[in-house]
């Protein structure tokens, strides 16, 4: 076979193993037999769990109650699937790889716990999932972070979540204010969950072996749950950590696409609460006026215009928002901007400057109590993140 067509065929899904081994895996838990049916699909993060003790403890620290209704992400050949059969009501699986979930199937056939299974095929990041108690799962690493942001935003969050991942994202979920792995994601889970360490495990235990070592995490979304609207919150969030290094006032007032937004969102506000708003074009003068705050640091502007994300925070990227408005507002200068966006420049400066004083911290050394008072002061001056 020519070079170029075995390493397409060999990066496809469906390439079997030259020597598949044609057992099957029993429902006694965890089994590689399974694994040697087809390659594993590394896109997919396809390491399947071969340490039996490691699966149960998983299961074990979950504490289902028989009425429990399970989620597992990724449930690959069923390892884990079929020990929380054992313990719950009910499992709804989520698989991406058709094979995965056709063994997953195979495998429970015409067992009583088999009648408790739902496999639902695809994303789960993309998927409507149905009410359930606990999730659990081996998580598939690259979708960790928008995994971890789902569970937390479910109008009705699970009871616990018990997952593995990649021991720096479980080390993010844990960072505090002024650690190098303090992000978006660790100001989140914080907030709306509490999360612990349950165990560390080697990359040994899973086939094919990961380059990096695991930990398994706890986390159990707060009841009640705190009184802020998600929405809100995050996407007061997602400006401060765009770049966690800068000033408030920097991310604030710093970065047009940044004043536009929260500027459209507050003529949005004062419409839906009959509020009238002069939003006619700013005269000459009055336009010069708009610069960008002079005491931003112009290298941070010139990295918000570029539109990059911290490269050492992957959680943190940059905003659709921000993309768009970039886009939009590049080489179109202070020309459409109306008396709303001056007006708001001065709001956001007030929030910052006089209401919380915090214009001159920056996200990485601020704690959940300055987001907090930064949400309500700008919030109170019916400035908006969504
Ligand atoms: C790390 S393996 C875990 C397999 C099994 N649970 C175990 O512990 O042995 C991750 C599984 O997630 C699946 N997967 C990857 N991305 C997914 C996604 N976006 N939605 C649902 N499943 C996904 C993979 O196909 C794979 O079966």
């Amino acid at each position: 076979m020519p070079k170029e067509k075995r390493k397409r065929h060999g990066a496809a899904d469906s390439s079997p193993y030259t020597k598949p081994s044609g057992k099957t895996a029993t429902a006694n838990g965890a089994s590689s037999a399974a694994t040697n049916i087809f390659r594993m699909n590394k896109d997919l993060g396809q390491h399947v769990l071969k340490n039996p003790g490691i699966a149960s403890a998983i299961v074990e620290k979950a504490k289902l109650k028989q009425s429990d209704q399970v989620l597992e992400v990724g449930p690959g050949t069923g390892n884990l699937t079929v020990l929380i059969l054992r313990k719950a009501k009910s499992v709804t699986a989520v698989e991406m790889d058709p094979r995965m979930a056709a063994e997953l199937t195979k495998r429970v056939q015409g067992t009583p716990e088999g009648k408790r299974l739902k496999v639902m095929l695809g994303d789960v990041i993309k998927t409507e999932l149905p009410y359930f108690d606990v999730c659990i799962s081996n998580t598939p690493y690259q979708i960790s972070s928008p995994l971890v942001f789902k569970l937390l935003s479910l109008p009705t969050p699970p009871r616990t979540c018990i997952l593995m991942f990649q021991r720096e994202f479980a080390m993010r979920l844990f960072a505090k204010p002024g650690d190098k792995l303090y992000s978006r994601l660790s100001v989140n889970v914080q907030f709306w969950a509490k999360v612990s360490h349950i165990m560390k495990v080697g990359k040994n235990n899973f086939n094919p072996p990961p380059q990096v070592e695991s930990n398994v995490v706890r986390i159990e979304p707060k009841h009640p749950r705190p009184q802020i609207a998600y929405e809100e919150w995050d996407g007061l969030l997602r400006i401060c950590f765009v770049r966690k290094n800068k000033t408030l006032r920097a991310s604030f007032l710093g970065t047009t696409a940044v004043v536009d937004m929260l500027a459209g969102n507050y003529k949005l506000w004062c419409a839906q609460n009959d509020i009238p708003v002069d939003d006619s074009p700013l005269d000459g003068a009055e336009a010069d006026g708009m610069d960008l705050d002079m005491s931003v640091d112009q290298k941070d502007e010139e990295d918000e215009w570029n539109g990059f994300s911290d490269p050492e925070d992957p959680d943190d990227e940059v905003p659709d928002f921000f993309k768009q408005a970039t886009k939009r507002t590049k080489g179109a200068g202070k020309k459409n901007r109306g008396r709303v966006t001056q007006l708001v420049k001065e709001k956001i400066r007030k929030v910052l400057e006089d209401d919380t004083q915090l214009a001159d911290k920056r996200a990485r050394l601020c704690d959940e109590n300055d987001f907090l008072s930064l949400l309500a002061a700008f919030n109170s001056a019916g400035l908006h993140f969504s």
